[in-house]
Parts: structure tokens; C-alpha cells; sequence
């Protein structure tokens, strides 16, 4: 360190930047407080805050080294990425304590993203003293790295990286690359401070590794867990993990044999079966794999419930951890035979808020169930229980040491005096919380505050804070303020959280990874414990995660700080993109390539080397359709121009094309501008096909280009070209298409009706002579009657029973009938319509011809049927269906017998 400080002659001495590396529980944390108690404050004689200053991410981890957190020590904005607010007393405030800054500390670097990184660096630049003497090299005008603070980055690259941000363990890939980079400014810088280089040495001096783990002294759990680091978790201790038989005997601690049995070191030699060598292992080998099986199973092994009750839960993410929180609150308080009280939170709904959404209110249950984390990080429902282990949920008191994360214990809570009524009715959900929690920390310094007879018992109070429901939209504006305690059940924690810390009680993990899980949380959770005894896996995992190896990024970024030397070359010809020129068959990276021909298929892609050769013979050009490449001259004049470089024809490929309508292939000629350069073809469409001839429409059902002359019919409707005309033969067409279904409908129905009287035919020619009368009646609704006119003397059929009968046949007059018999007036009743004067004549001169073949028709009747005469003497009429008036009706009056009088009835 001395050296490195030891200024060589004449020049200014070179500020120290060192990185101090190791594995979990190596000592890292350790150290520095030896640096910081010993080296600072008792040889030095130097002030945190004074002449050093030790920084870390979050408070918990800053508060077991009795620093201060990055944001916080530098005045940096956590909220946003913008530090330009800083007011001005506060600026001037850090440049005041800033003055005797020489040494500044940061520990777990792996969490500090590169951003957060290149802004710390900037904030030292600004407040670091231009008078100082170590900011400027000589000769410079640039401010050093970190303003020429000595600078000491601690941390474990194989741990979690920053929950947001850039991992600085991420490799540059403009290194890799040599392409311009396109990550924002705070990324590039922040990635050069520990990649990069100041002239010819590395921003990064040097490194310290720390390799002895000093946290865990179990052997084979330090090998299982260099395995989960390393990404390759080896079978059997996956399967000792899980209680499962494995190919070694249960003490194998993965680099020895550790009962020294002879028997077992003949199991080890690898031809003997998992369960033979669990069978035949030593008593202490038995003893050992029982007490790898880490997993915990719900048939009650392991059944160390107390000791598990103080074991922290560790989850990747915070959702998890809040129910967790919540149910092992209920178990917790259900063993120690207690009441778990529940602190309901109150929302307040912001005016402006309600006045984009008026019924938000309703929702206000839903919002309880809510996760802290997305409430401004305060339980909706908070259980709390005497004793229960509790954490802060925000820093309560920076002097007392009561940050973010400090852990502690509830002793009670103090209600106001009318609120005492209410505990009487032994409630258990507080919708009026009591006035202050008292809670013991466990800080690093003792205090007690006044009024209270506890050391380190300290009252908590009700916190306000804001959260917005649309969090998710570029302006949030829905913006509720929650009040409740800030305090959260303290049995578990996040990875992050976790990070840094030693839980002698014991970690619960769950190793089951979702997908997108990341094995480095399973990681930090395996290694909080200080033996196998402290560890429990919720649950069996699959072995998968853990064994796809690690990213190169760090091992690369440790390489650096070391100072070896690393084969950038190796790298890029493994990482860069890469594709194979389709004419010299070289792999060439993306920049050997013109964009155009980058995204190119493989078959046709051609790398910018292979065009230039092509330019130097005077064939600087691709013809798109036939690949041959041509001079300029083979090529139209206009793809010269740079967005034809895409797509070029050649004149003999270009000769002629098909047209889309006609689909003759027709020269250039033969086509408009767009439609011969159009790439898809069924746009190609000919100057023919797509003329329009004046006096000339198109018919909208033929498509044929015809003249208006030939769309009359059309034209008596609408004289407007709508492209819905139609041509004279279209319409006509159309006219004998709509005669031709009216026709059919018509028809039909015939049909339909004849089918039926032919049915009634049927039935009443198969029906029993007995029913047949019953039938007829039934079906004749409206009887035939005889009669004879009393004019002519002549027999007339008719319906009508009392009324007039028209005998038009025997003489054009009317008779008069009375309940069947005929009325014989005094005079014949004249016609409506009287026949004229001519007509009368020659009815009268055909009077005596017409009564004679009545006369003979009757006879012929009266003759030829005696079954018919029977019947009638039996006062029955004939039915005859063809004569009937009901013959050649509509079908609808006609009701067929068939559906009136069911056979059976009607035969009954
Ligand atoms: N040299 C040492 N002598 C005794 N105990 C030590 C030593 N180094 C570390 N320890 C103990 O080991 C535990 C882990 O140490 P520490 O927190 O410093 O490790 P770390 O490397 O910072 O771990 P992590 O990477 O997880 O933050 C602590 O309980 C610490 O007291």
C-alpha cells in the first residue's frame, strides 16, 4: 500500500484504488472494521465521516461497519437517477465535512450498479477540493477517479448483483465488439472505472483475495457451496441433500474421507451400488448423511421446530417474504399461546385522485392485502404479538442506530385512555391503532430513552407515507398516503437483505428456482449459516440451476483487477456476431458487413470485402432476380439512387413482365411507372388492363369495360358510377334468376298441395266403409246440396243451404233457397249484373239446347251410380273430391281430414 502511495520522483503520488475480493464469510466485513478501528481511529487518530468514510448500499449492511449508506454519505438521490436537486445548503454542507476527506471504503461492491458507481465518482469530483492536492495529475486538466480519493472496493463479484442497474461484473461488449456503444452515458462510465484504464495503468491498482472462509467451518457444506458458486453442483450432494443414497459413503466431505474406515474407503472405489454402500457405510458415515439431508420433509424430520422458529426465511423476492412473514406470524404466536393483534392500515385517497376516479375508495380492502413493497413499504395488515420478533421498515432513528432492516422485539404498545374500552372487548383488529409499539433493538450502542425503565427500548409511532396505484404509468397520479407502524415481522428476509449477514439461529431457504430464478439468491441464503444445522431447504429443488455454470463476466473482471493478462482476441472470435460470406465462405463479424447485406439471408449474404472486389472488376451491382452482378450500365438509371441498394433488377431480367389481369408478359412499355416497379406481382396490372376509356364503365358483376350504352337498364335506377353498375345482359341475368326462384316457390307450394290431396285419396280409399261416411262429413265441411231451379226446371249442385244459388249454366238466374228447399217467388230475382240487351238474346236462343243436356246429364247421374242413389235415399251426399269447390284451393283452407279426426277415433 505504501508503494503504491510512494510518489515517484518529481511527480504527484498516485491516489490508491484497491479491490479487496473474497468468498462469502472470508472476513471481508472483517477486515475493514480492523482497518477502520485499528489503522484509522487508534494509529491515525482519524473520524468516520472526517478523514474516511465507509459506504455501502443498504443501511442494514453500512450499519454493522458503522458506515453510512451510499445515497445518504454523498447526498445522491435514491429516487431518481438525477442528482442535479441537491439544494444548495446541503451541497455545501457535504463540501464542509468533505474538506479532510483522504479515504473512502466501499463495501459490497457487487450490489453497486455501474451507474450508482459513475455517480458516486462524480459527486467525489465535485465535492473533493480543487486544492487537494492528490485530484489532478500533473499536468491534467481532468480530475482522477473518485476526485483522488484512495479508494478500497470490497465485495464478492459471485454475489447478487445491484437489484437495479447495470452489474459491474457484466462484461463491456464494446470491448469485445470495438462498436460504438449505445448504453447510456452513467453505464459506460461506471463500467470503466473497474474495467478501463487511467494512461497505462487500470483504475483498478490491485486485489486482495481472502480464500478462508472463516463463517463456515463445515467442510462439506464449504464444498457444496463453492459448488452452487462455481455452477456445478455435483449429483451426490444433491443427493445427500435430499437423504437420497449417493456413490461415496455418507462422511465424503467432497475432497476427503473423513471416517478413515477401511471398509468405506473400499466403497469409495466406485463398484459398489448407492444402496450397498449405504448399507455397508460405518456407523459415522450413517451418522453424517443424516445430518446432510437438509431438506426438510414434512414426515417430521428434522423436528427441531424451536430452533427452526428462530431461523430466518430468506426468499428471492419480496412478495414472498410478506406472506411468509405473515402466516409465520400466526404460527409463531399460536405456539407461544398468545393473541396475534392486527394493526389495520388507513388510506387516504388524495382529492386530486378521486377526482379521476370517484369510486377508488371501494377498493380499499384490496388494497390491504396488498404487499408492503407496493404500499410505500407499510403492512396493510401488520400482526404483532408480546415478544414477536419484529424489524424496522425505515430508518426511526439514525443516532440511536435504528435503520432500515434493524432488528428487534415487541414488548407492548400503549393505548389512549378511550381506546381502553375497546381492548376490554378483547378485539384483535386494531382499526384504531394504539398511540406508540414499543419495540427492544438490538443496535450496537446501548441507550435508553427518557420515560422508559429499558435499555434500547424505543416507542414507535404511526408513519405516513405515499404510494400511487398506477406506480406503472409515466405520471402516476392516483396518489394514497398510508398510515401505519413502521415495523414488519421480523422471520424473513430478502436475498438482498441477507446479503452480508450471519444468521447463527440458522436461514430457511427454498431452492426450487421458478423460471427467470436466480441460483446466486438460493446462493447468499446457503451461505448465512455458520454449519449444516443451520441450514433447512423448504423444499426437494432440482439440481439443474445450479449446475449451468457461471457467467464469464466475472471471473473476467477479477482477471483485470488482478492484472493478468487476458486474450481479448480469444474472446471476440468466441462472443462476437459472426456469419459466413456466402461467396469466399469466411466467418466475418456483423462490421464486415454492409447493413443491407448483414440482413441478408445466409445463401446471399456477401461480405463488404467480396463487394469491393466485385467494384474493382467493374461489377459493382446485384441483379435481385437472376444474383449475377453487372456494371451500372446493365442497370436502369434509377437504381443509382441509395435505397435501391436493397432491391436492383437487370435490364434483361427486367424486358418483360406478366400482367396481374391479363397475365401476358408484356415490356415496360406496356405498364405504368409504379405498377413495372412494384416487387409483388399481383400489383403488376398493364396500362390495358387498367385503362380507363372515357364514355366507358365497368361492370361491377363481370368486371368487363363496356360502353355506357350497354348499362340502359341499369341507368333507369342511377345515372352515378358507384362501380356497383351492372350491363345489360348482367341485369337481365339477374331479372330470369329472380323469375326463375319465384317460379320454383311457386311451384312448390303445387307440389306441397297436391302431395297432400293425394294423401286424403289415399286414406280415404284404404279407410273402413264404415268410417268412409264419417270421414266425408268431416272432411266436407260445407255439404253439396241438389236442387231444382224453378225457372228451368233443371238439377243444380250447390253449398248453399239458405240463401241465393247463381245457375248460370241453365239460364244466368238466381234462385232462392230456404234450409234446403227452394223459395218460389213471385218473380225471378234479377242478376246484379244484368247481361246486356244482345247478350240476353242469345242466351235465351241458347236457353232450350243448354236444358237439354242439363236434363241429359241428370239422367246420366241419376242412372249410372245406383251405389250413389243408395246413399243419398239414405240422405248421405256424395263426395267427390275433384268436383269439389274445395278442389283447387289453397292448401291452407283445405284442413286434411287426417289432421282433424284420427283414424282410430274416428273409426271407434
Ligand atoms: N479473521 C477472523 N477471525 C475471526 N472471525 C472472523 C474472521 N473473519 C471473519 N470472521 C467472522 O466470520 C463471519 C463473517 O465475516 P464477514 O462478515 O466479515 O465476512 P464477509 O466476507 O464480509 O462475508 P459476506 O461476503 O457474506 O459479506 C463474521 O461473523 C466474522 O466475525
Amino acid at each position: 500500500m505504501k508503494a503504491e502511495m510512494q510518489p515517484a520522483e518529481g511527480a504527484t503520488p498516485e491516489p490508491l484504488r484497491w479491490a479487496l475480493h473474497g468468498g462469502p464469510g472470508t472476513g471481508k466485513s472483517h477486515t475493514l472494521k480492523l482497518i477502520r478501528e485499528e489503522l484509522f481511529e487508534q494509529i491515525a487518530g482519524w473520524t468516520r465521516g472526517s478523514q474516511y468514510q465507509i459506504v455501502t448500499l443498504q443501511a442494514v449492511m453500512a450499519n454493522d461497519l458503522d458506515g453510512d449508506t451510499i445515497h445518504h454519505a454523498l447526498g445522491l438521490n435514491w429516487q431518481s437517477a438525477s442528482d442535479d436537486k441537491i439544494s444548495g445548503s446541503k451541497f455545501l454542507d457535504l463540501s464542509a465535512k468533505a474538506v479532510q476527506w483522504r479515504w473512502l471504503i466501499i463495501d459490497e461492491i457487487s450490489m453497486v450498479s455501474a451507474e450508482l458507481l459513475a455517480r458516486l465518482d462524480l459527486r467525489c469530483r465535485e465535492l473533493v477540493r480543487d486544492l487537494a492536492q492528490s485530484k489532478y495529475a500533473r499536468g491534467s486538466a481532468h480530475a482522477r477517479p473518485f476526485g483522488g480519493l484512495n479508494v478500497i472496493l470490497s465485495g464478492d463479484l459471485w454475489q447478487l448483483p445491484p437489484p437495479r442497474g447495470t452489474f459491474l461484473g457484466e462484461v463491456p461488449w464494446e470491448m469485445l465488439t470495438s462498436g460504438k456503444s449505445r448504453k447510456v452515458a452513467h453505464t459506460v462510465h461506471g463500467q470503466e472505472l473497474v474495467w478501463g484504464s487511467v494512461g497505462e495503468k487500470s483504475v483498478v491498482q490491485g486485489l486482495t483475495e481472502l480464500v478462508q472462509c472463516e463463517r463456515t467451518r463445515d467442510v462439506w457444506l464449504q464444498h457444496v457451496q463453492k459448488e452452487i458458486r462455481d455452477g456445478r453442483l455435483a449429483a451426490d450432494s444433491h443427493a445427500f441433500l435430499h437423504g437420497q443414497d449417493t456413490s461415496v459413503p455418507g462422511s465424503w466431505s467432497g475432497e476427503a474421507l473423513e471416517c478413515g474406515n477401511a471398509t468405506c474407503r473400499k466403497l469409495m472405489q466406485g463398484k459398489y451400488t448407492p444402496a450397498h454402500i449405504r448399507l455397508h457405510e460405518c456407523p459415522r458415515c450413517k451418522e453424517e448423511r443424516a445430518s446432510k439431508k437438509r431438506v426438510v420433509d414434512t414426515a417430521g424430520h428434522m423436528v427441531e421446530v424451536e430452533k427452526r422458529d428462530r431461523a430466518k426465511a430468506i426468499f428471492a423476492t419480496n412478495a414472498v417474504k410478506y406472506h411468509v412473514n405473515k402466516l409465520r406470524a400466526q404460527d409463531w404466536a399460536q405456539r407461544q399461546g398468545q393473541e396475534v393483534q392486527y394493526a389495520i392500515a388507513k388510506d387516504t385517497i388524495s382529492s386530486r385522485a378521486l377526482q379521476e376516479k370517484p369510486d377508488l375508495g371501494r377498493e380499499k380492502l384490496t388494497w390491504l392485502q396488498r404487499h408492503d413493497q407496493d404500499c410505500g413499504g407499510l403492512y396493510g395488515v401488520l400482526p404483532l404479538c408480546v415478544g414477536m420478533p419484529v424489524t424496522a421498515t425505515d430508518h426511526l432513528d439514525r443516532r440511536r442506530g435504528i435503520l432500515k432492516g434493524c432488528p428487534g422485539k415487541v414488548v407492548g404498545w400503549s393505548w389512549r385512555k378511550e381506546q381502553e374500552i375497546a381492548q376490554d372487548q378483547k378485539t384483535h383488529i386494531w382499526n384504531q391503532p394504539p398511540t406508540c409499539i414499543f419495540v427492544q433493538f438490538t443496535t450496537k450502542t446501548q441507550w435508553r430513552v427518557q420515560g422508559l425503565d429499558k435499555d434500547n427500548v424505543f416507542p414507535v409511532t404511526l408513519q405516513r407515507q405515499p404510494w400511487h396505484i398506477d406506480k406503472g404509468r409515466s405520471r402516476p397520479m392516483l396518489r394514497v398516503v398510508r398510515r401505519q407502524f413502521p415495523l414488519a415481522p421480523g422471520f424473513a428476509t430478502t436475498a438482498h437483505a441477507a446479503q452480508g449477514q450471519t444468521y447463527a439461529e440458522g436461514a430457511i431457504t427454498d431452492m426450487q428456482l421458478g423460471e427467470g430464478g436466480d441460483p446466486m439468491t438460493a446462493y447468499i441464503a446457503v451461505t448465512r449459516v455458520r454449519d449444516r444445522e443451520g441450514l433447512y431447504i423448504y423444499r426437494p429443488f432440482d439440481a439443474s440451476p445450479y449446475q449451468k455454470g457461471c457467467s464469464v463476466g466475472r471471473a473476467l473482471l477479477l482477471q483485470t483487477w488482478r492484472g493478468d493478462c487476458i486474450d481479448w482476441a480469444t474472446l471476440r472470435t468466441r462472443y462476437r456476431e459472426e456469419a459466413a460470406c456466402s461467396e469466399c465462405r469466411e466467418r466475418k463479424p456483423k462490421s464486415g458487413y454492409t447493413a443491407g447485406q448483414w440482413k441478408r439471408e445466409a445463401a446471399a449474404r456477401v461480405c463488404r470485402e467480396c463487394v469491393r472486389n466485385h467494384a474493382a472488376n467493374n461489377t459493382p451491382w446485384q441483379c435481385s432476380v437472376c444474383k449475377a452482378w453487372q456494371d451500372e450500365a446493365a442497370f436502369a438509371k434509377q437504381y443509382a439512387r441509395p435505397p435501391c441498394t436493397f432491391y436492383r433488377v437487370c435490364h434483361t431480367c427486367e424486358v418483360q413482365k406478366p400482367c396481374c389481369k391479363c397475365g401476358v408478359a408484356k415490356p415496360a412499355s406496356a405498364f405504368g411507372a409504379s405498377a413495372w416497379k412494384a416487387r409483388h406481382a399481383d400489383r403488376r396490372c398493364c396500362k390495358d388492363c387498367a385503362v380507363k376509356v372515357t364514355g366507358h364503365w365497368r361492370c361491377g358483376v363481370c368486371s368487363e369495360q363496356k360502353a355506357r350504352e350497354h348499362f340502359s337498364a341499369w341507368t333507369r335506377q342511377s345515372t352515378r358510377q358507384n362501380g356497383k353498375q351492372r350491363c345489360n345482359p348482367c341485369v337481365q341475368a339477374t331479372e330470369i334468376r329472380a323469375a326463375a326462384k319465384k317460379a320454383k316457390g311457386r311451384l312448390y307450394k303445387l307440389r306441397v298441395q297436391d302431395k297432400r290431396q293425394q294423401v286424403i285419396r289415399c286414406s280415404r280409399a284404404e279407410s273402413p266403409d264404415s268410417v268412409r261416411p264419417l270421414l266425408r262429413r268431416s272432411v266436407c265441411r260445407q255439404a253439396i246440396r241438389r236442387a231444382t231451379a224453378w225457372q228451368t226446371k233443371a238439377p243444380v249442385r250447390s253449398t248453399v243451404r239458405t240463401g241465393e244459388i247463381e245457375h248460370r249454366r241453365a239460364c244466368g238466374n238466381r234462385f232462392r233457397v230456404k234450409d234446403g228447399h227452394v223459395d218460389e217467388p213471385a218473380q225471378p230475382t234479377p242478376r246484379k249484373t244484368q247481361p246486356r240487351a244482345q247478350t240476353t238474346q242469345a242466351a235465351q236462343a241458347a236457353r232450350p239446347q243448354q236444358e237439354t243436356q242439363a236434363t241429359a246429364r241428370a239422367a246420366k247421374e241419376t242412372n249410372a251410380a245406383p251405389a250413389k242413389a243408395e246413399l243419398e235415399s239414405k240422405n248421405c251426399l256424395s263426395f267427390d273430391i275433384s268436383k269439389s269447390p274445395e278442389h283447387g284451393r289453397s292448401p291452407a283452407k283445405v284442413v286434411p281430414w287426417s289432421m282433424k279426426i284420427p283414424f282410430e277415433r274416428a273409426g271407434s
